[in-house]
């Protein structure tokens, strides 16, 4: 083995690879997508308290990145961190390669990055539509573009695209939660963080809540998911998983390799730290 520091490089008398063996054969390639978001040791916490220490995270497009753990470890605060709704003590945030960390929420949103915050955080006492256009502030949309936003977000979302003019705060408890990711989407983004967008809804309207994380994923969003149904999670929702307990990374790994028993361990009775 040379040693690790060692770089052979083409050209400085060292033969090219015969033609044939420049290129993997199509089956033998496995192309991994390059992440749209690299978070890295983030730090966060309000006051004196660190809340998240260190995490790290990808997301890649086409995959859904679930962020996983008991109620107070620290999701909230790692994605309103990542979102720059609050300040970051350490780490560094990529979107698309650009390191995006000293810049303010609103720049963020406009290098592609879009939050679902927890609880629906629409406007209650204005129009459906009038939400989805404040949600295209951050796009830069105009006009006819931005008409066509929301015919979009009518169309895919057709229980909003029957009341343009409700009250968002008239609408049932789902319908806000699509409002809330139809207000997301309508900034055209690339990476979507969504904060348990299950809670607090009826079973039937959990499973649809899915379909359009399941269906955004098909059409190449890269999504980080945080949500607390995690056999959902485990059964095909999520690609990969990320577990946090105390504020700590405690296992990222491909969601097929993560088992139910294991996030219970994780997350319920800690991890043991002890070097
Ligand atoms: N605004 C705040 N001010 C002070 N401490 C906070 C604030 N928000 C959250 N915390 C604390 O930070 C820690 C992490 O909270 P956070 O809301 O990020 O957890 P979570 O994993 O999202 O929990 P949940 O599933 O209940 O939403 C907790 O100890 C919580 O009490």
């Amino acid at each position: 083995m040379p040693p690790r520091s060692l770089r052979l490089t083409w050209g400085s008398g060292i033969p090219p690879p015969p033609p044939d063996r420049l290129t993997t054969p199509e089956h033998e390639r496995v192309t991994m997508p390059e992440a749209l978001m690299t978070v890295d040791a983030l730090r966060a916490g309000y006051g004196d308290m660190i809340a998240v220490w260190d995490m790290s995270l990808q997301a890649k497009p086409g995959r859904v990145t679930a962020l996983v753990g008991r109620n107070g470890a620290g999701k909230s605060t790692f994605l309103n961190a990542v979102a720059g709704l609050l300040p970051i003590r350490a780490g560094t945030i990529k979107l698309s390669g650009e390191d995006v960390t000293r810049l303010p929420a609103h720049q963020r949103a406009s290098h592609g990055l879009a939050l679902v915050p927890e609880g629906k955080r629409i406007f209650r006492a204005m129009t459906v539509r009038e939400n989805l256009t404040i949600g295209q502030f951050n796009a830069r949309h105009k006009g006819s573009e931005g008409q066509a936003i929301i015919a979009e977000m009518f169309d895919r979302f057709p229980a909003l695209g029957d009341r343009p003019d409700a009250l968002a705060g008239s609408l049932s408890g789902g319908q806000q939660q699509m409002l809330s990711i139809a207000q997301a989407l309508s900034s055209r983004p690339s990476v979507l963080c969504l904060d348990e967008p299950s809670s607090g809804l009826a079973p039937v309207i959990v499973d649809e809540v899915f379909e359009i994380v399941r269906d955004l994923r098909a059409e190449g969003y890269a999504i980080v998911l945080v949500e607390q149904q995690v056999e959902a999670v485990l059964d095909g929702l999520a690609d990969d998983v990320v577990i946090i307990d105390q504020g700590r990374q405690v296992l990222a790994d491909e969601a097929s390799n993560v088992t139910v028993d294991q996030i219970i361990q994780a997350t319920l009775h800690g991890v043991d730290r002890r070097p």
